[in-house]
């Protein structure tokens, strides 16, 4: 029986291998981690990440050839094919701090892996990394080998949280680098005939390890300069009177452009989308490519421009002050469909409202308090280490509470700010909770879900991002 084991037991390694695990019944799949608290959430009823599908996925095989363990060592020594998922940082010290990866984890495992193995292996590099990080791994392999003999491949992940379980059922593709030895090309099929159980042929791309280590950083930088550039023209469309959405349509409709990845919202988020690129960017400028560097680099200068115009937008329109004022938040975590919070847009629109005194109440479906006012009083970077790792929670924030449902939040409130597209905010009462706020009533919508005439009707002013202002809005520029 093949044996696969994977380090890291996250948002990524948890999901792909219980995928692995359905569709092949005939490979052990042990899935470890530092993490006790995580491995036990595996174990439980509840599991440690909320995904559409995956409870389903994991009670199938967890237990059969499915295991969560943490054991790293005895699983890792067991293994023929060892999959490294582990956080790969944003550095915060020391040289290319807030721009370079810190491999810290992925140098951990590497020597772990050469410590406990003792027969040949395939290490496969799932976390994303920055290119070259497969040859710095085969050295510390080689060079602790005792006789054992390593082969390092490049497989990264293409997963969005959300619609984890559906991409990894049927992924746009799978990508597979490899030394183009003979042992390489050998280590490529073997990893190959896995995903083969029920990805086509023709989607499993073949490539040398640099070309897919780049193809997953340079897929995230096109991805999120999408986003950039539908936001930067959603600030446009405010000054001009064009509307965002309308815009949007008419260019993705242009084959060569495609409808996906254009929708204006408060900023992208997400553990990915920024590391990747500030990555991407350290890499450029390390290999002496100022212009490229400084053409990604503008990409997230862009994200956080939309973040703090949405920010002067609302103190803006409430007189230039939100001090002592109640503002309802609706939506926390970075995208609909997952408790995530990592990087989210309502982490920095949050930070700036309290930085001008504002008090919050904040809903969201999948997020917890303590989730909440942990990210509220963590420094940036902060979050993307094993939990065991992070700072201890403070206390909590005296500006925030956090409540149970979104007409909770808003009553009293002088304003509703919703900053993640959960469906549920697109049904609700909006007449009931204009009836329970201060007046005049404002709602700013960071993700164009709620129905801009509508709520007009009722009495609200509405801000919708890339939208035509509202009459109150038009003489209160929101420049960053
Ligand atoms: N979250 C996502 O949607 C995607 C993430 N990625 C990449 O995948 C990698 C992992 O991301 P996530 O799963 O989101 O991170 P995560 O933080 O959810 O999971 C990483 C896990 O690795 C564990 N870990 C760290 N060092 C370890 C060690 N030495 N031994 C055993 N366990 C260890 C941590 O305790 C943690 O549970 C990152 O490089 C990320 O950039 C790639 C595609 C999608
Ligand atoms: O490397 C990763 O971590 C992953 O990053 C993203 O996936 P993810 O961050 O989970 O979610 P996305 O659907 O890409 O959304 C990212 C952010 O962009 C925002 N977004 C997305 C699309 C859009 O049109 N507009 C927009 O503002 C979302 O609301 C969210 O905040 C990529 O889509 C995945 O392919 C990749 O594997």
């Amino acid at each position: 029986m093949v044996k696969i084991c994977c380090i890291g037991a996250g948002y990524v390694g948890g999901p792909t291998m219980a995928v692995i695990a359905v569709k092949c019944p005939e490979i052990e799949v042990a899935v470890v981690d530092i993490s006790v608290s995580r491995i036990q959430a595996w174990n439980s009823e509840v599991l440690p990440i909320y995904e559409p599908g995956l409870d389903e996925v994991v009670k199938q095989c967890r237990g059969k050839n499915l295991f969560f363990s943490t054991d790293v060592e005895r699983h890792v020594a067991e293994a023929d094919i060892v999959f490294v998922s582990v956080n790969t940082p944003t550095k915060t010290r020391g040289l290319g701090a807030g721009k370079a990866a810190d491999l810290t984890y992925w140098e951990s495992a590497a020597r772990m892996i050469a410590d406990v193995s003792k027969s040949d292996k395939i290490v496969v590099e799932k976390s994303t990394v920055p290119v070259k990080t497969a040859e710095a791994i085969e050295r510390i392999l080689t060079h602790n080998s005792k006789g054992i003999k390593y082969q390092i491949l490049s497989n990264p992940e293409f997963l969005a949280e959300g619609t984890a379980i559906l991409d990894l059922f049927n992924p746009d593709r799978v990508l597979i680098g490899g030394r183009e030895t003979s042992d390489g090309q050998k280590a490529v099929e073997a990893l190959k005939s896995v995903y083969a159980h029920w990805v086509p042929e023709d989607k499993i791309l073949c490539t040398n390890l640099w070309s897919a280590e780049l193809s997953k950083l340079a897929a995230n930088a096109f991805l999120a300069q999408r986003i950039s550039s539908v936001n930067a023209m959603s600030a446009l469309c405010e000054a001009t009177g064009a509307d965002v959405a309308q815009v949007a349509h008419a260019v993705g409709t242009d084959s060569r452009i495609g409808p996906k990845f254009l929708t204006a919202s408060v900023g992208f988020g997400g553990s990915c989308f920024q590391k990747d690129i500030l990555n991407l960017v350290y890499i450029c400028e390390c290999n002496g490519l100022v212009e490229v560097a400084g053409y990604w680099k503008q990409v997230i200068k862009v994200n956080d421009y939309q973040k703090s115009r949405f920010v002067n937008r609302v103190v803006s329109s409430m007189f230039n002050t939100v001090a002592g004022k109640k503002v309802a938040i609706l939506g926390f975590a970075f995208k609909k469909d997952t408790g995530d919070t990592r990087e989210t847009a309502a982490i920095d629109v949050c930070k700036g409202l309290i930085g001008d005194k504002a008090h919050l109440r904040i809903y969201d479906p999948q997020v917890s308090e303590e989730q909440i006012q942990r990210d509220l009083a963590m420094d940036k970077f902060e979050w993307d280490h094993p939990a065991h790792l992070q700072p201890a929670a403070a206390g909590a924030d005296k500006q925030v509470s956090v409540v149970g449902d979104a007409y909770e939040a808003a009553k009293g409130a002088h304003a509703v700010c919703v900053l993640t597209e959960w469906g549920e905010f697109k049904g609700l009462d909006y007449r009931r909770i204009y009836e329970g706020m201060q007046k005049p009533a404002f709602v700013f919508d960071g993700r164009n879900v709620v129905d801009v005439e509508k709520l007009r009707e009722i009495g609200f002013i509405v801000y919708s991002i890339g939208k035509p202002l509202d009459p109150w809005l038009k003489d209160m520029p929101a420049v960053a």
